[in-house]
């Protein structure tokens, strides 16, 4: 893999709900093995910006182009054929194909990202046979092998997300979305709704995970702690309108921006 040019270049992107925007003006570049972080308080514009970067919202604006290492179409999968999609000119189907090979999203509410009422084994093997896996055996210990690296106990494969904790069901969720090796993987909020304890463990599984593949990753959150966890760098939203940028220990360690100062400085009051 090519690490010294980005994996997603962002440029003056922006999306509009009637005649307002949800987010505008949004530039940033994005290199695999590289986690940024959204944050903002509620109503700044960071799931519009989720949704246009994971092409589930319309560009109206601006440009965001994709580096795919993959051919489309029928062909096989000779990684060191690189493509830039823009992806506003993509077709449903080249999203699909993304979607399948390319990205994973991570929702903060797992029954969003998981077949609730298929077990947990099928949840992760799914996606293998979305990428043509066929043979049950090795699908199967894929599986087991993702179910062990998330720490859901060998015995659980058969059962259900629906009868799993909260924190379970976030690990299925993640097993899933980097079974098949995405280079891309947006999350919203994943560990939001958890308990402390639960939210600490499963963001240094992310975190590890993130290091060991060598993932790209977006997350959305409104906690700066989180940010500071996982993130490499951090941008700051609001109004829709990126205002700060950079790593994340100067972000919030030597905030600029007014905005980002009272954000940091109302966690420390607690
Ligand atoms: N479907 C929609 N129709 C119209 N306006 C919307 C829609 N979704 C979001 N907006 C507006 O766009 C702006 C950005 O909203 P967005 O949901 O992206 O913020 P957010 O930072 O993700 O908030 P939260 O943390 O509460 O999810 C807000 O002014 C919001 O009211």
């Amino acid at each position: 893999m090519n690490d010294d040019r980005p994996l997603l270049s962002v440029t003056d992107a922006g999306h509009r709900y009637g005649d307002r925007f949800g987010c505008r003006n949004v530039s940033f570049d994005l290199w695999p093995g590289e986690v940024l972080a959204v944050v903002g308080e509620s109503g700044s514009g960071k799931s519009t910006l989720l949704g246009i970067l994971s092409q589930r919202l319309r560009v109206d604006e601006g440009s965001i182009r994709y580096r795919t290492a993959r051919a489309d179409g029928s062909g096989g999968r000779e990684g060191s054929a690189e493509e830039l999609l823009e992806l506003s000119t993509l077709s449903e189907r080249e999203v699909r194909r993304l979607w399948r090979t390319d990205w994973g999203f991570v929702h903060q509410n797992a029954a969003e990202g998981l077949r609730m009422h298929v077990s947990a084994g099928g949840n992760v093997g799914e996606p293998l046979m979305a990428n043509g896996w066929r043979h049950y055996g090795q699908i199967r210990a894929k599986a087991e092998e993702w179910l062990r690296r998330v720490e859901i106990p060998a015995e659980r494969i058969d059962d259900t997300p629906a009868t799993f904790s909260g924190g379970m069901r976030q690990r299925v969720q993640i097993a899933r979305n980097l079974v098949f090796e995405p280079r891309l993987v947006f999350m919203d909020e994943p560990t939001s709704g958890l308990d402390v304890s639960v939210q600490a463990r499963l963001l240094d599984l992310i975190r590890s995970l993130v290091a060991e593949l060598g993932l790209a990753v977006v997350i959305v959150t409104h906690d700066l702690a989180v940010a500071r966890l996982i993130s490499h760098r951090t941008l700051v939203m609001k109004d829709g309108a990126v205002i700060e940028s950079g790593l994340t220990d100067r972000v919030l360690d030597d905030p600029q921006a007014a905005y980002t100062q009272l954000l940091v400085s109302s966690i420390l009051q607690g």
